[in-house]
């Protein structure tokens, strides 16, 4: 249901749901059941969807306003929303919190479009959540259920730079990026994840050598210039857009590197500042005005 009328500004418990962006993305194998291994630099931009909660005596329920929410609607509705999934999942951890009230998603990112908007939303509830129902759930039990929701959502939870491994369920803690910025864009064309590791094709990559620090962005960049995204090509092919908007990334002042997010169609730019980065995703507005355009720095 997509409600317009609910002042969230009211609403007691707010929550960030940050877009999650693989720097580089290695598929570096295949499990005996067919999913594909990874290894991924993964950091969260400043761009996201906002999560509200006002406990109340209603059933917990569910509305979604924002650009996108309109499309999640025909995708994703009721119990299936993710943002359930995940209250619900937490309702069973600890028996007896079962509380109502009234769920507010913003949904600022596009859908299935590579940066995880899905699987913030779900870590964004759990967090939210675990306060607002004073759940005091141990890091451990929150990292296990969110693994159940989502094989991205256990790095959602903890927002913050991270090299992942597996299917998303080994994080280790990566050295933060210096102050850079970041433009993320996407042509409005959503993008099947099976059918894009379907069509991957080439050797597994190793797994990068990921140094402990970084002197400076220009050092970020040289390292992920040695890597890639195992999954751009095939994203080109489902989705040949892709290959226009990592051209008019790349192509802008300032851009420092241009790759593709997960298994796309969402791609980002590389700036040595958030306020360059902003004024890259002015122009690409102004030329794409049908695409979703965002420009800002990391969390
Ligand atoms: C590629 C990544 C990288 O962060 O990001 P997104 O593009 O989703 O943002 C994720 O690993 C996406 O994982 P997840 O969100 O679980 O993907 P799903 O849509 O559930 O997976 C759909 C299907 O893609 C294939 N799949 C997915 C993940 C994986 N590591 N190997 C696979 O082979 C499987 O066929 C799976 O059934
Ligand atoms: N709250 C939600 N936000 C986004 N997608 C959701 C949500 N709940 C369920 N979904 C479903 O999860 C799928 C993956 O969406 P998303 O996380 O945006 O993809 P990606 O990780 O590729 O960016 C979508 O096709 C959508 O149907």
């Amino acid at each position: 249901m997509t409600v317009a009328a609910l002042d969230v500004s009211t609403f007691a418990f707010t929550e960030a749901a940050p877009a999650k962006v693989n720097l580089y993305l290695h598929v570096t194998g295949r499990r005996a059941d067919g999913y594909h291994l990874l290894d991924s630099l993964v950091v969260f931009a400043g761009a996201g969807d906002v999560l509200h909660y006002q406990p109340g005596p209603e059933p917990l329920n569910l509305q979604i306003t924002g650009r996108f929410g309109r499309v999640l609607d025909a995708a994703a509705t009721g119990a299936d929303n993710l943002v359930l999934r995940a209250a619900h999942a937490l309702q069973g951890l600890r028996a007896g919190q079962a509380q109502g009230g009234t769920l507010v998603l913003e949904k600022k990112l596009p859908v299935a479009s590579g940066i995880g908007g899905g699987s913030a939303d779900a870590a964004a509830a759990l967090r939210l959540l675990d306060r607002a129902w004073n759940v005091q759930a141990s890091r451990t039990d929150l990292l296990a259920l969110a693994q159940t929701l989502g094989a991205d959502v256990p790095v959602c939870l903890l927002s913050q730079t991270m090299r992942m491994e597996g299917i998303g369920e080994n994080l280790t803690p990566a050295a933060h990026l210096p102050e850079c910025g970041m433009v993320l864009v996407n042509c409005g064309q959503a993008v099947s994840t099976p059918e894009v590791f379907r069509r991957r094709d080439g050797a597994f990559l190793p797994r990068a050598a990921l140094p402990e620090s970084w002197a400076d962005i220009a050092d970020v960049v040289a390292f992920l210039k040695q890597q890639g995204n195992s999954l751009e090509d095939a994203a080109c092919a489902v989705c040949p857009p892709v290959g226009h908007v990592l051209a008019d990334i790349g192509g802008q002042e300032g851009c420092l590197l241009a790759r593709m997010s997960g298994s796309g169609a969402t791609c980002f730019g590389l700036f040595a500042t958030p306020q360059a980065a902003r004024q890259a995703a002015d122009r690409l507005e102004d030329v794409h005005p049908a695409w979703w355009v965002w420009g800002g720095g990391l969390v």
